[in-house]
């Protein structure tokens, strides 16, 4: 119970957070929608009781005008309060999605490469979406629970009267006018509202079971759908005749779906008619209970509207009282799913120092034995590294696929932090400085680069504004002064078709060459490239090893490839195997270690050139 007041409290604060003027726009939705039907019973009740008393025609005339002016007011201002709450509830939903994009962007890396992350968040969008279930059914709920106490409260003023006993009516029909009989028709009122609530209940909490064993499904859909929709995809989908594949995997995913939907559709019918069941029943006691009350004379004819409709609305009003409690219970477990996405700590210190701004970009990186395993893994990926970088050098990384050369990038770029050891810049431990100012001495192109379908120079100065002749400059440095000179737009031309029909689609190369006036653009003090050139052909790849000390200038630089021809440029070469530097030198002083790992793999890739020369 306390648990349950308190998501309710963080939804309602979420609310007002995301769209303040909901709630208000809500309650007054609520009270014009619920006193509506009882303008028209108190009305007909009293035009009723006025036609078979005096039939004073003004006053029938008054009555009637009465009526239909309050029903136009009432609903001009119920249906125009209805619209607006709609339009906020949508514009507080597509606030959510943006809420929940920011806490994505600014949470720590190692939960956004944590699938759990991705489920979570897929569980609390298809919530939402699907099955109607967090912030914007919490205002539904919300909107029902007051409907319901406003009509609960007025149609308790309304039939007050008729459980009052009348001392007037005769002996013969005293059992209909006592107190018992009025109690036993509440107690039948109150056991049937409260079986009809356990009966919501169970429907509810089964639904969401079955809502939980959705999502693996809707998150496969969601692959399936992307994967058939990608246009890179359908290249290896052709070649590899991999339609059938998809097309089982699809075919299980859609059985295991229809399952669950099945399970669904039969729960809702059998709730429906049970529902239906007692509603009905409880109808046809109402109007005994009030017919039974006008024939014992203690009632008059015009009230018999006022009072079935009262109690009708009563129990409506009870009823939705009641569905709203157990819906805004149920759907404590959705907006728990929002809460504890929100509530994803930034464990990373991201520490006060601020870093040093040097014109001469003097800053020196050492790895000190550090040693680093993925969270909920087990084996060490990094193991007692230690190196120091000084300032200017050009360091490259080689080593077999998964010897952890990117793992070591991720750590000096603080994606993650070492779980032993520590980085240092410039003598003091990086978990010391400005998170924001730390990373902003780095340009990286990391491996799996993304760049996004806005213009050129938006990609290359990763801004909305840019200096246009800054970012042309970069492209032809990263050497695309041709492809460019074909660009009708420029750089202001935008990349790839998802948003322009002008956009123009790019090659693997291109994008790589994009990605380095990237990181170009940012001139930042330290430079990472990790593998900035495998999809460059030779001649691109020469060009940019030849312009390298031109591009790079006085900064330090990471290089990291697996084409041990491309780091003899380099100052220095630290070889990564099996998470350790197992050798570190030049080129020159690497190869004459004939039982070094840099010997063998020179090797076995100088094998390749040698047997195509031949
Ligand atoms: N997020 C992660 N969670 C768990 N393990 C990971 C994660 N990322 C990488 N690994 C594992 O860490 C090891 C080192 O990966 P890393 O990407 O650093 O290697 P690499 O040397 O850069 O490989 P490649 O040359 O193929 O790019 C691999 O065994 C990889 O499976």
């Amino acid at each position: 119970m306390k648990k349950d007041i308190q998501i309710l409290k963080f939804g309602l604060k979420e609310i007002h957070i995301l769209q303040p003027w909901v709630i208000p726009v809500t309650i007054i939705n609520s009270f014009f929608k619920s006193i509506m039907p009882f303008i028209n019973i108190y009305m007909s009740s009293k035009i009723i009781d006025e036609l078979l008393r005096t039939k004073d025609v003004d006053r029938l005339i008054f009555l009637v005008g009465i009526t239909i002016g309050l029903n136009l007011i009432i609903h001009l201002l119920s249906t125009g309060f209805g619209h607006l709450k709609g339009l906020l509830a949508r514009i507080m939903w597509q606030n959510q999605d943006m809420r929940i994009n920011e806490k994505i962007i600014s949470m720590d890396y190692q939960h956004v490469e944590n699938p759990e992350t991705h489920i979570l968040r897929t569980k609390i969008t298809e919530g939402e979406s699907m099955n109607g279930g967090g912030v914007y059914a919490l205002v539904n709920y919300f909107d029902e629970l007051i409907t319901g106490l406003v009509t609960l409260f007025t149609s308790i003023i309304l039939i007050m009267e008729i459980f009052k006993v009348n001392s007037n009516v005769g002996e013969s029909i005293g059992f209909i006018n006592s107190t018992i009989f009025n109690m036993i028709f509440i107690a039948i009122l109150v056991i049937c509202t409260i079986y009809n609530l356990k009966l919501k209940e169970n429907s509810q909490n089964k639904f969401f079971n079955s809502f939980n064993r959705m999502i693996s499904y809707n998150r496969m859909f969601f692959f399936y759908y992307d994967q058939i929709s990608d246009y890179n995809s359908g290249k290896s989908v052709r070649l590899y005749h991999q339609q059938p594949l998809l097309n089982k995997k699809s075919e299980n995913m859609c059985n295991g779906f229809h399952q669950i939907l099945n399970e669904i559709i039969s729960d809702n019918i059998k709730y429906g008619a049970a529902n239906g069941f007692i509603s009905s029943l409880l109808s046809g006691l109402v109007y005994i209970f009030v017919g039974l009350k006008a024939m014992s004379g203690s009632i008059t004819i015009g009230n018999i509207v006022k009072y079935t409709g009262s109690i009708n609305q009563f129990m409506a009003g009870s009823g939705m009282v009641l569905m709203a409690i157990v819906g805004l219970k149920a759907n404590n477990q959705y907006l728990q799913l929002y809460m504890d996405f929100l509530n994803i700590e930034g464990e990373k210190y991201k520490g006060t120092l601020p870093v040093e701004k040097r014109d001469d970009d003097e800053y020196e990186i050492e790895f000190r034995n550090v040693s680093f395993k993925y969270p909920k893994t087990n084996n060490y990926v990094l193991k007692n590294i230690s190196m120091k970088l000084n300032i200017g050098e050009r360091l490259a990384i080689v080593g077999m696929n998964g010897s952890g050369k990117t793992t070591f990038i991720k750590l000096l770029c603080r994606l993650y932090d070492p779980d032993e050891g520590e980085i240092l810049l410039n003598g003091i431990d990086i978990k010391k400085y400005d998170y924001d100012e730390y990373l902003n001495l780095f340009s990286i192109v990391f491996q799996d680069f993304k760049l996004f379908s806005f213009s050129l120079g938006q990609n290359v100065a990763a801004s909305v504004d840019y200096n246009i002749s800054k970012v042309e400059d970069i492209l032809i440095k990263a050497g695309l002064k041709e492809r460019l000179a074909t660009l009708s737009k420029g750089v202001e031309t935008p990349l790839y078709k998802d948003f322009d029909e002008d956009g123009v689609e790019i090659s693997g190369g291109e994008a790589q060459k994009i990605a380095l006036a990237r990181a170009l653009y940012r001139n930042a003090p330290i430079i990472i490239l990790d593998e900035p050139t495998s999809a460059l052909d030779p001649i691109a790849e020469f060009e940019i090893y030849s312009k390298f000390n031109e591009l790079v200038g006085t900064k330090t630089a990471f290089y990291i490839s697996h084409r041990l021809s491309s780091c003899r440029f380099c100052d220095e070469i630290a070889v990564f195997h099996e998470g350790r530097i197992v050798q570190k030198g030049n080129h020159e002083s690497l190869l004459k270690d004939i039982d070094g790992k840099y010997y063998e793999l020179w090797n076995s890739q100088a094998q390749y050139y040698n047997e195509e020369a031949m």
